[in-house]
């Protein structure tokens, strides 16, 4: 995976997603495709910003039983998405039944969609997973547990924030991915976020890609910002 920067499609309807399109003519862009665009839209809303020439990570995180995961993966694996997601908080056997489903449904001759597992959501501090998940750990060790367990699923990589990204690296190899959503650039509002940093940040850190939504999506300028937040990732502008 080439460093991409994903912009978070958090759009309520397709013709959201075309009026932020529109900004973008003359980019290739990677998108990602979340719980609210998807469940509005359906699988046609895939095909539709495929043929605008995007990449797509469609970020459904499934989380269920093995079997279910399976069967709904062989379902995803048709709709030529590049990446997907499943919570690492399903187990082992639900993520290598997620593998399973994705290699069964990949149409030949096609290569399967990278797929990576949530460990902790960016959403989630230190004292949510004490107090309120009753984890007695600290966040960084849960994480690189979920991120052991991931990889040991066969997985190509993991969801985590920037924070733990160098950790990762560190033992269990940049090869790895850590895909870091909890972007904001520095005035930005963190909203909902906890485990937050900037561009620059997650490319001094060592992020393989980072997920950005609102510091884009909710901007005046939507190009423009993008622009900002790319210069940044790209190391040339803090
Ligand atoms: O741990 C996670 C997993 C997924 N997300 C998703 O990324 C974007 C972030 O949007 P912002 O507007 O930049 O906060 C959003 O679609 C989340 O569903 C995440 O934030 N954290």
């Amino acid at each position: 995976m080439q460093r991409p920067l994903i912009i978070a499609l958090d759009f309520k309807d397709r013709n959201e997603v075309d009026e932020f399109l529109s900004h973008f003519r003359e980019e290739k862009l990677f998108v990602k495709v979340g719980m609210e665009l998807f469940y509005q839209e359906g699988p046609s809303i895939i095909s539709h910003i495929k043929q605008l020439g995007h990449d797509i990570f469609l970020d459904l995180k499934l989380h269920d039983i093995p079997n279910t995961v399976k069967q709904a993966m062989r379902g995803l694996a048709k709709l030529d998405v590049d990446l997907v997601n499943v919570h690492a908080a399903g187990g082992k056997k639900m993520m290598t039944a997620a593998i399973e489903g994705l290699i069964e449904g990949t149409p030949a001759g096609k290569k399967r969609p990278n797929c990576i597992a949530v460990t902790q959501l960016t959403s989630t501090s230190q004292e949510m997973v004490q107090d309120e998940l009753l984890i007695d750990k600290n966040l960084d060790d849960v994480v690189l547990h979920y991120a052991k367990l991931a990889k040991e699923s066969g997985l190509d990589g993991v969801v985590c924030s920037t924070h733990e990204v160098e950790m990762l690296n560190e033992k269990i190899g940049d090869s790895f991915i850590t895909v870091t959503p909890g972007i904001r650039m520095k005035d930005d509002s963190a909203y909902d976020q906890t485990r937050i940093a900037t561009p620059d940040q997650a490319h001094e850190l060592g992020s393989t890609a980072i997920v950005v939504g609102r510091s884009i999506t909710k901007q005046q300028n939507p190009y423009e910002a993008y622009l900002h937040v790319k210069k940044s990732w790209e190391g040339i502008e803090g």
